[in-house]
């Protein structure tokens, strides 16, 4: 990749580095940067990196702060996180209906998290932003339009488009402009939602009961909103108390994706004066998958400087030397709410490979947040050749992960999930509207990983609550 030049912003730039010898925001490109497209025109993807380095930010440096501090408390025990949504962001992502039913089916969720758990939940979606596939392969067989062909892996809308033509998958950078207008255009209507109130929480109360009230709905689950119920009515009848809750008044929600493409997150970064540090404006969070997690890898480079809070995710080949190395990089001064380990180990290996990561990362006394991805471990291939995962399994990972930190006495503090509101067909199982094998091409949507589907959501909530009350 040419180098290209960080272009000032209408913030300004500092006058001192502050992070670190050597830092600044295109210091990665001195690193190797796994899973980084071939763009095949050098000169196209430096100017559009230099349009967008002229942009507005698009999430400001007090709102990751203000981000970083709840999951600092999180951290720490007070409090729980809800990271969720698509796993790849495309055209019917950016709907209004889309991204309307995204926040409902995530604050229902909340609701029932926060009474399980007795925890503020911090609310953060995968959107407006989350754009970007890494892959397994670079290559994918697809159905062309006159048979079978091997064609380049579709990487995300940032990238290159997922039609089956050689066209279609070649990286255009224009596409960096593309994802940085359909982010603001998602966050534009998630600020519209959370700013004036989207509902009460009564409101969000009834619409989990419509969830209950649907056949099959496990008694169990009546059980814990009917306490609910009582605790609401309790509240409206304390003198001077609404029966509302900040949801109806404006509510915190928070933006996030994987910091994948760097050229486009550089071109992002903003020098925050208030705070005297480099922030990256693409989102509130940012995470490191697990394919690009390599300590010397230009992901890594990048994240150490920023200071938005960052992810990790953290799979079944890890050590803990590894991880200990990489949280003395990513987190130096042992600020909670700075790092957030995403575990993804899959259903069959949490209860052996989490416990010594815990162990280590807690006696070294890294104020980490532990948070659990029972979906990227569990994937698996459907009768018809598509990927899929079981409800089941990603219970059964939930729950080891719960049964580690509990035996650790770390605390399991958030769940990253891969879903979406709407009815699709893409996880098997659940109980309120089971989605079977032959069932799986009725609705298959997604652009990338198959994600739970608005009821397989909720139901998937009521259990973790149930899993944390205990
Ligand atoms: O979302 C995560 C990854 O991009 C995805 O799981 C990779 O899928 P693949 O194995 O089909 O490339
Ligand atoms: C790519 C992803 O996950 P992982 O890096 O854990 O495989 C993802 O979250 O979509
Ligand atoms: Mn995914």
């Amino acid at each position: 990749m040419t180098a290209f030049t960080f272009v000032s912003n209408p913030f300004g730039t500092p006058s001192t580095p502050t992070t670190g010898a050597g830092w600044s925001p295109g210091s990665w490109q001195e690193h190797p940067a796994a899973q980084q497209p071939e763009w095949p025109d050098t000169a196209a993807l430096d100017s559009v990196v230099d349009q967008l380095a002229l942009l507005p930010p698009l999430v400001s440096a007090a709102e990751s702060a203000r981000l970083r501090a709840a999951l600092g408390a999180a951290a720490l025990g007070d409090g729980f996180l809800l990271q969720a949504g698509d796993c790849a962001e495309s055209t019917g992502s950016f709907h209004a209906d889309a991204v309307y039913n995204k926040v409902k089916v995530i604050l229902q969720m909340s609701t029932v998290l926060a009474f399980g758990s007795g925890l503020p939940v911090v609310k953060v979606g995968r959107i407006a932003g989350q754009m970007a596939k890494p892959r397994s392969n670079p290559f994918e067989p697809v159905d062309g339009p006159s048979g079978p062909l091997l064609l380049p892996s579709y990487r995300g809308e940032m990238v290159n488009g997922s039609a089956p033509t050689p066209e279609a998958r070649r990286p255009d950078p224009d596409r960096l402009l593309y994802a940085y207008y359909r982010s603001a255009s998602s966050l534009n209507l998630l600020r519209m939602f959370t700013a004036d109130g989207f509902a009460t929480l009564d409101e969000v109360h009834a619409w989990n009961r419509e969830h209950v009230g649907a056949a099959a709905a496990d008694p169990r689950h009546v059980a814990l909103l009917d306490d609910m119920d009582h605790v609401l009515r309790y509240l409206a009848s304390r003198p001077g108390n609404q029966p509302a809750a900040p949801e109806q008044h404006g509510f915190d929600f928070f933006t996030s994706h994987e910091a994948l493409i760097l050229p486009y997150e550089q071109a992002l970064t903003r020098w925050d004066h208030s705070g005297s540090a480099w922030h990256d404006a693409s989102a509130h969070m940012v995470w490191i998958g697990e394919r690009t997690r390599q300590l010397d890898g230009a992901h890594v480079e990048f994240a150490a400087g920023i200071d938005n809070p960052i992810g990790v995710k953290v799979g079944p080949t890890m050590e803990p030397d590894d991880l200990l190395a990489l949280c003395h990089r990513l987190d130096p001064t042992r600020d909670p709410g700075r790092l957030t380990l995403i575990t993804r180990m899959g259903a069959g290996r949490i209860r052996e490979a989490l416990p010594p990561l815990v162990r280590a990362v807690r006696d070294a006394g890294y104020p980490v947040l532990w948070i659990c991805d029972p979906m990227h471990g569990n994937t698996i291939t459907g009768s018809r050749g598509v990927k899929t995962r079981r409800f089941d399994d990603i219970v059964d990972e939930l729950r080891g992960f719960i049964e580690v930190h509990r035996a650790a006495g770390t605390h399991p503090g958030g769940v990253h999930l891969e879903l979406t509101g709407e009815d699709v067909t893409e996880c098997l199982g659940g109980t309120t509207s089971e989605v079977l094998d032959g069932n799986l091409s009725d609705r298959y949507e997604t652009a990338c990983d198959p994600r739970l589907n608005r009821s397989q959501a909720l139901e998937l909530s009521f259990i973790a609550a149930e899993l944390l009350r205990r």
